[in-house]
């Protein structure tokens, strides 16, 4: 089968936000149950963001990106200790890939007034920019992708035969991180270079928004080992699980790998990921009965531990060696 064969399921989300008729949750329910079984991703529309969100933020990544490149070097991510700013091209090289990604980002999470959990939470960084052309449709746009990060896990949770009351615990000081994302045109990569290389999402629930009609991102499907096209189609967004949903369901949602190649030749694709992993301190919501207590925190730390600066105090208090 090739390729242009195979296509991500298109799951409306509006029978479980606003449903009409009896069973309309149900149905949405088992339709993202049966997407992130066999591809741990889908992509969706009725998902409640207004296309002004969407918009807003699009030109306001344009906006930061263009910005000097000098000004963009003085909000590097890597002097903030709760890793938010900007994050040149070139700096992400996963282990086995040949280059590193083409791609520039810009990282927010929380607002949260102080850094604590070693950086965990703490404030954002924001750019020189006036209010309304960045900081507050980002804000606003970052809210509604946190809502509807929040929807899709008690949408999976409930696939799995629990109750929406387990949302509460998780969902109360939750790890929700926001990458804005440039690609530059391929006439501008070097041969072989990816946007961004494959991998597998850490974490939770991501929500993708691609720039409308920039194709690029591809996910891997192992039961055909096949790349699928993903199409950037307006309005339609892409929800994908990542490792810690994989493993706290027991595989039975996947975490699969995907990756970026922006084909245009004198265009560049932007997009952006908001991730929303949960409460640092809580544990397996997609089965409650599990007797491993592993924790977000913990499971963050495994990951990224030597990425973020951890304090001694920190690591113990969630039981992650020194
Ligand atoms: O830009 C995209 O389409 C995907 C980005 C992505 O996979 C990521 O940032 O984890
Ligand atoms: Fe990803």
């Amino acid at each position: 089968m090739s390729t242009e064969e195979l296509k991500l399921p298109l799951i409306d989300l509006s029978g479980y936000i606003n449903p009409k008729a009896p069973g309309d949750r149900e149905r949405v329910i088992a339709e993202v149950k049966d997407a992130c079984a066999k591809f741990g991703f889908f992509q969706t529309k009725g998902h409640g963001i207004s296309m002004d969100l969407q918009k807003g933020l699009l030109k306001s990544i344009d906006t930061l990106f263009d910005m000097p490149k000098e000004e963009k070097r003085k909000l590097s991510f890597l002097q903030n200790v709760s890793r938010r700013g900007y994050e040149e091209s070139g700096m992400s090289l996963r282990d086995g890939d040949k280059l590193p990604d083409s791609k520039e980002a810009y990282y927010i999470g929380r607002e949260d007034p102080i850094v604590e959990h070693a950086g965990f939470y703490g404030p954002n960084v924001w750019p020189n920019l006036p209010e309304d052309q960045f900081r507050n449709p980002v804000w606003d746009y970052y809210n509604a992708t946190h809502k509807l990060g929040e929807i899709i896990w008690e949408i999976l949770l409930q696939g799995l035969g629990h109750p929406i009351s387990l949302m509460e615990e998780f969902a109360k000081k939750p790890m929700v991180m926001m990458k804005m994302i440039r690609y530059p045109p391929l006439s501008k990569t070097l041969p072989g270079q990816f946007g961004v290389g494959a991998h597998t999402d850490f974490g939770g629930v991501t929500v993708l928004l691609q720039e409308p009609g920039k194709d690029g991102l591809q996910v891997w499907l192992e039961e055909k080992e096949a790349w699928v096209p993903v199409s950037a189609t307006e309005d339609v967004y892409v929800i994908n699980c990542g490792d810690m949903i994989m493993r706290w369901s027991g595989g039975q949602y996947k975490s699969a790998k995907h990756r970026v190649i922006n084909k245009a030749d004198n265009e560049s694709r932007l997009s952006c990921a908001t991730f929303f992993h949960g409460d640092v301190f809580a544990s397996n919501p997609l089965n409650p009965d599990d007797p491993n207590r592993e924790t977000v925190g913990q499971l963050l730390i495994k990951r990224f531990g030597n990425q973020f600066s951890l304090a001694p105090e920190w690591r113990a208090a969630v039981g992650a060696p020194a």
